[in-house]
């Protein structure tokens, strides 16, 4: 295996999150250890019949019902979007989530990165959460490492933490003093819990639309605390870091809200996903000097304003600091397949809890 730096390469990165909106894609200039430019990104809708396939194959493994279709939709729209994009040399692949198990059946993420690689004619690492699960880690989050690059190109001096709200929620504290993110000092990361996956459900089952666009049916609710009280008493909480968690784990907090008109339900539902936050900051090392949010979420006022309420330390959108909250999982991805390629890890027992830092990920050339 090739250890080192070597001269940074443009990568680019492309994630297809539990949320099924869409794929983002972005171009990364790196060694595999410090962040040298952000390049260009775009985004790739799915359309409503793609969705619906992606749905349908939700928790379900290789060779199930349903899983060759969402591949073929996976495929075609990653190639669609990523042969859009010039002068990468190396692509990073994330695929799409449909089941997460890691304790039980292992984690599948479907698309298939040889087929990829000879599509684009370009090298592409993928399957980048097997080999982590097999060390006995959860294979996920796998963005902490990417995350400690960021903290190094703002220049960040003191622990901090980054927050992502996806469809689920993923904190990582970090402190950008150590040299290396596997350093184990380094980073600490989880799932927090769900993010707006559940509260996406609830808009499509009473409202018929996809997501609470700016918080606004949250915004005319109330937060009924009984319910509130109770989604905390789900086990999750109590269970140390690392830990991670599938999309719909926690669909059961659709019936806490079920006797609920829909703006009390809606305001539950998002202060729900803001205490997993705040029970989540309570495992950091130490009290970070500011949380960065990345993620849908992050231009949700209502949560966001529910986080400033509940915690001590000041909580922005990742702009805040010039990075693009759209596009910063893309650009993790592209990240990490560099340091794939040149034999870095990319997670370590800190961030999924696999036993020895590992670098997860297949590359697969274009044999054409
Ligand atoms: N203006 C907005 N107001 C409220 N919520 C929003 C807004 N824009 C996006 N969101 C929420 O963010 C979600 C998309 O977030 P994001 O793209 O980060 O998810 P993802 O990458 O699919 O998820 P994950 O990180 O879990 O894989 C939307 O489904 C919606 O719930
Ligand atoms: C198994 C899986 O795909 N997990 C996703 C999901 O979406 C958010 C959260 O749950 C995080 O653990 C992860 O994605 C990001 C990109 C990560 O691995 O860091």
């Amino acid at each position: 295996m090739r250890r080192g730096t070597g001269k940074p390469i443009w990568a680019l990165g492309a994630m297809s999150g539990t949320s099924l909106d869409g794929v983002d894609a972005a171009m990364l200039l790196t060694d595999g250890i410090g962040i040298e430019a952000f390049g260009d990104s775009d985004y790739r809708v799915y359309s409503a019949e793609e969705a619906r396939v992606l749905r349908a194959a939700l928790g379900r493994w290789p060779g199930e019902a349903g899983v060759a279709e969402a591949q073929a939709v996976i495929e075609a729209a990653h190639e669609a979007l990523l042969s859009r994009f010039e002068g990468a040399e190396i692509v990073g692949f994330h695929g799409q989530t449909l089941a997460h198990e890691p304790r039980g059946r292992g984690t599948h993420q479907v698309g298939d990165g040889a087929a990829l690689a000879e599509a684009l004619g370009l090298p592409v690492v993928w399957d980048f959460r097997s080999a982590d699960v097999r060390l006995g880690g959860e294979g996920a989050p796998l963005a902490p490492f990417f995350h400690f690059a960021c903290a190094k190109w703002i220049e960040a001096e003191r622990p901090m933490a980054f927050l992502n709200l996806g469809g689920v929620g993923n904190l990582t504290w970090l402190d950008p003093r150590c040299a290396a993110p596997e350093d184990p000092r380094a980073c600490l990361a989880f799932d927090t819990g769900p993010a707006n996956a559940p509260l996406n459900d609830l808009m499509m089952e009473r409202r018929g639309l996809p997501f609470d666009e700016d918080g606004t049916l949250a915004s005319g609710g109330r937060v009924v605390d009984g319910a509130l009280e109770l989604f905390l008493e789900e086990g999750y909480f109590l269970k140390m870091p690392p830990k991670s968690l599938d999309r719909d784990d926690f669909s059961l907090m659709l019936d806490l809200v079920r006797e609920l008109d829909d703006a009390d339900a809606a305001a539950t539902m998002t202060a729900m996903a803001a205490a997993a936050v705040m029970q989540g900051m309570e495992h950091c090392p130490s009290s970070p000097e500011r949380l960065l949010v990345t993620g849908g979420g992050r231009k949700n006022p209502v949560m966001m304003g529910m986080l400033r309420a509940g915690l001590d330390c000041p909580v922005e959108p990742v702009e805040a600091v010039g990075l693009d909250g759209d596009m910063l999982e893309a650009q993790a991805f592209a990240y990490l397949a560099v340091r794939v390629m040149r034999g870095l890890p990319t997670s370590g027992p800190s961030t999924t809890g696999v036993r020895a830092a590992v670098g997860g990920g297949e590359v697969s050339r274009p044999q054409g």
